[in-house]
């Protein structure tokens, strides 16, 4: 076999060439892996061993980050566009890669607290408070905080941008009630929407689409929570009480976010049923 040549092998009986259509996409420059595996750079010197693996965990949390972006952005606009079952099998999605955000960070937990210490004091002032596609995430689902966008050092215009974006486009949630409202509800106020959930929790066979969308609306919001709550035991577990690269007080700092929910009504509902 020539250099070129594609791999040669028999299927079902027929001759067949794989990696020979047209002869010019491969898989490395589909994928533009020498691009994306160029991408790595150690900021310490000599090179801390587990620095790679630091950077590595972090560029693949803002790859599944822009993959769910992607899919909310998407089934808020099916929402809006009054196919449920399309923003529902969205979400169904993220929820799958939101467990898998969560687990990762075993992986990152096998670094020890001295091995981390070999690099940590060259990331300063950098942190993860400053991962603009995070806030972007908050800012989708429900929680807009123009506050993050002012306390952000160091943002880029078209970073800026997409965060000013994100704080003006209607959330998941601001389209689940559009949802309602076509579903006959008045969602005026706040005691007219907590009606209206109770409604639909009442009769689900009559709202099965809604329950079940108001459903995945709050296992994403579970989901979000179960990550702040493993991040903030890392932490703890990584650098103590030590104050955050970032300027915050760390841990603490962390804590107090453990509370934040994106859809309060639906929690609040499980009160009353
Ligand atoms: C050794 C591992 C890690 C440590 C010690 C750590 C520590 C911290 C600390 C202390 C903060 C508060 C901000 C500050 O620095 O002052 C923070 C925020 C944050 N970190 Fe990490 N982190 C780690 C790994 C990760 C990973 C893998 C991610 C994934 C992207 C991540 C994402 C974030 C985000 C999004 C925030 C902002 C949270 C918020 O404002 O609610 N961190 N982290
Ligand atoms: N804030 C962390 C450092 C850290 O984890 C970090 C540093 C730079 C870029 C992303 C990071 N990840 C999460 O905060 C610390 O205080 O140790």
């Amino acid at each position: 076999m020539s250099a070129g040549d594609g791999v040669t092998g028999q299927w079902g009986g027929v001759d067949v060439h794989f990696g020979e259509e047209g002869g010019r996409l491969t898989y490395g420059s589909y994928l533009r892996l020498a691009e994306l595996l160029d991408q790595q750079r150690l900021e310490s010197e000599p090179p801390a061993h587990d620095e790679l693996l630091f950077i590595t965990i972090h560029q693949v949390y803002e790859l599944w980050f822009k993959q769910n972006l992607h899919e909310l952005t998407a089934s808020r606009d099916a929402m809006l566009a009054g196919e449920l079952w399309l923003a529902e099998h969205l979400l169904r999605r993220v929820h799958t890669i939101e467990r898998v955000l969560t687990q990762q960070v075993d992986i990152l937990e096998t670094m020890t607290p001295q091995d981390f210490g070999e690099f940590r004091h060259r990331l300063s002032p950098a942190s993860g408070f400053q991962s603009v596609q995070f806030r972007e995430i908050e800012f989708l689902s429900g929680a807009k905080d123009p506050s993050f966008v002012r306390r952000f050092r160091g943002l880029t215009d078209v970073e800026k941008d997409r965060l000013r974006r994100r704080l003006e486009e209607p959330t998941l949630w601001e389209a689940f009630l559009d949802v309602l409202r076509k579903g006959g509800f008045d969602t005026d106020s706040e005691d007219s929407i907590r009606g209206a959930l109770r409604t639909v929790a009442g009769d689900r066979s009559h709202y099965a689409a809604i329950w079940e969308l108001a459903e995945a609306l709050l296992q994403h919001d579970e989901l979000a929570a179960a990550w702040r709550a493993r991040h903030v035991v890392m932490v703890e577990r990584m650098i103590g009480t030590k104050p955050g690269t970032g300027g915050s007080s760390g841990a603490n700092y962390l804590r107090s976010r453990l509370d934040l929910r994106y859809y309060p009504l639906l929690w609040d509902l499980r009160s009353n049923l």
